[in-house]
């Protein structure tokens, strides 16, 4: 009943998989069920205050590995099914460490309808060159040989450091459902080797870094997987759009408030994708600290961004804080993937209000958050004159001095 690509015995997606691609957290319930009922509002969600019609379900954001795979595959049929004529591609991400999991993970994908499927590295026993890793790759794929296979390049989690260009040379005659990279990371000398050796090719190259995704553009990205996009989606799409007239300086004001905003939560040593806020997997992020949000935005939608309350739960009762706190160095490990200085901020500082009312201005994309993410915001310091606009007066910051 699910069966969207059941017809299909080659792998050719029904179009590019282009453009935004929301990298999507898996709501949980505050007691860690995940909350299945809230992923029909979460896609409205995502296309009509957005606009982003593709997803990446069960990733990094989404906590697929921290899923059982009983629970990947439910998630993912919710996905499906509630995606349904709304959304235009649905991926899902079937790597494990296991090859046969993997397996069975790709080959539900494929029963679903799903629109494609991903795939990281095995990152316990890891391939330990090009070769291994492809068989791996290869045997996944396999299980589901009508739907696109995306390879998930994300060395900084898995430690798999083979390089992406290294691994596409030649991956279509051992994947012929290989349809593109999602390419997590921040070397752009392997991006743009990527894009480069393969124009005659029409791989989809999915940038993963969203602060630095103005950069891959120029490179060659065609598209781009990421956390924020679940929220600042549509101040996203404004520098695609500028970038595609053209129009660089104002691609670049895009791409620096949306840097700026990155620089807000990392200095809050908070995880990017933890603004749509929600129960984490991971127990060992559990704090003690209880809040409830009650703002009607939250509750419309069943987010409570930033303090981890469970979508949809309205029994009343304050729900645990699974936020990693800056205190957290379970977060930091876990995260490892962070180049970023989670260095503590002085609370006793004041903000630069002004600097904080401009970014506000100027970021529509910030209205999705909560207002008590933003109030959080004005409880930070950040001392006058850090954030690094100073020397970049445009027409939307021209109130920062
Ligand atoms: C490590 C990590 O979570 N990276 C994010 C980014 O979107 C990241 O949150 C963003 O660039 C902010 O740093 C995505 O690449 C992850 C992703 O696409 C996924 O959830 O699978």
């Amino acid at each position: 009943m699910f069966s969207r690509h059941l017809s299909n015995s080659m792998a050719s997606p029904k179009k590019k998989l282009q453009g935004l691609v929301a990298a999507t957290i898996t709501p949980m319930t505050e007691h860690g069920e995940i909350n299945f009922s809230v992923i029909g509002r979460y896609v409205d969600y995502l296309v009509e205050e957005q606009g982003v019609k593709n997803v990446f379900v069960n990733g990094t954001t989404g906590e697929g590995l921290s899923l059982s795979i009983s629970e990947r595959c439910r998630v993912a049929e919710e996905w499906v099914t509630k995606g349904r004529n709304k959304l235009d591609q649905i991926v899902i991400h079937v790597g494990a460490l296991s090859l046969k999991e993997s397996q069975e993970l790709a080959q539900h994908a494929a029963e679903i309808g799903a629109d494609g499927i991903a795939v990281i590295a095995p990152f316990f026993l890891k391939p330990w060159n090009k070769d291994v890793l492809i068989n791996f790759l290869k045997e996944v794929a396999a299980a589901a040989p009508a739907l696109p296979f995306y390879y998930y390049h994300i060395p900084a989690l898995t430690g798999v450091k083979i390089r992406a260009e290294e691994l596409l040379d030649g991956i279509q005659d051992k994947i012929p459902s290989f349809q593109g990279l999602k390419f997590s990371d921040t070397d752009l000398l392997d991006f743009g080797q990527c894009v480069d050796q393969n124009r005659q090719r029409q791989f989809a190259f999915l940038f993963g870094v969203d602060e630095q995704l103005l950069s891959a553009l120029v490179m060659g990205a065609t598209g781009a997987v990421g956390s924020t996009y679940n929220y600042l989606g549509k101040k996203t799409k404004q520098m695609l759009e500028a970038f595609e007239r053209k129009d660089f300086s104002s691609a670049l004001n895009h791409q620096f408030c949306i840097q700026r905003f990155i620089n807000f939560v990392v200095k809050l040593g908070k995880f990017p994708s933890l603004l749509l806020g929600r129960v984490w997997r991971l127990p060992r992020w559990h704090s003690d600290k209880e809040s409830t949000c009650q703002c009607r935005r939250c509750k419309t939608l069943g987010f409570d961004p930033g303090l981890g309350r469970s979508p949809g739960v309205g029994n009343g009762n304050p729900a645990p804080v699974f936020l990693p706190g800056k205190k957290s160095h379970e977060q930091r490990s876990l995260a490892g993937y962070i180049p970023w200085d989670c260095k503590e901020l002085n609370t006793t500082e004041q903000l630069n209000t002004r600097c904080w009312e401009s970014f506000r201005e100027s970021n529509e994309g910030l209205s999705s958050l909560c207002p008590r993410v933003q109030q959080e915001h004005l409880l930070i310091s950040c001392k006058q004159g850090s954030i690094p606009n100073a020397n970049f007066q445009s027409q939307s910051y021209k109130t920062v001095k």
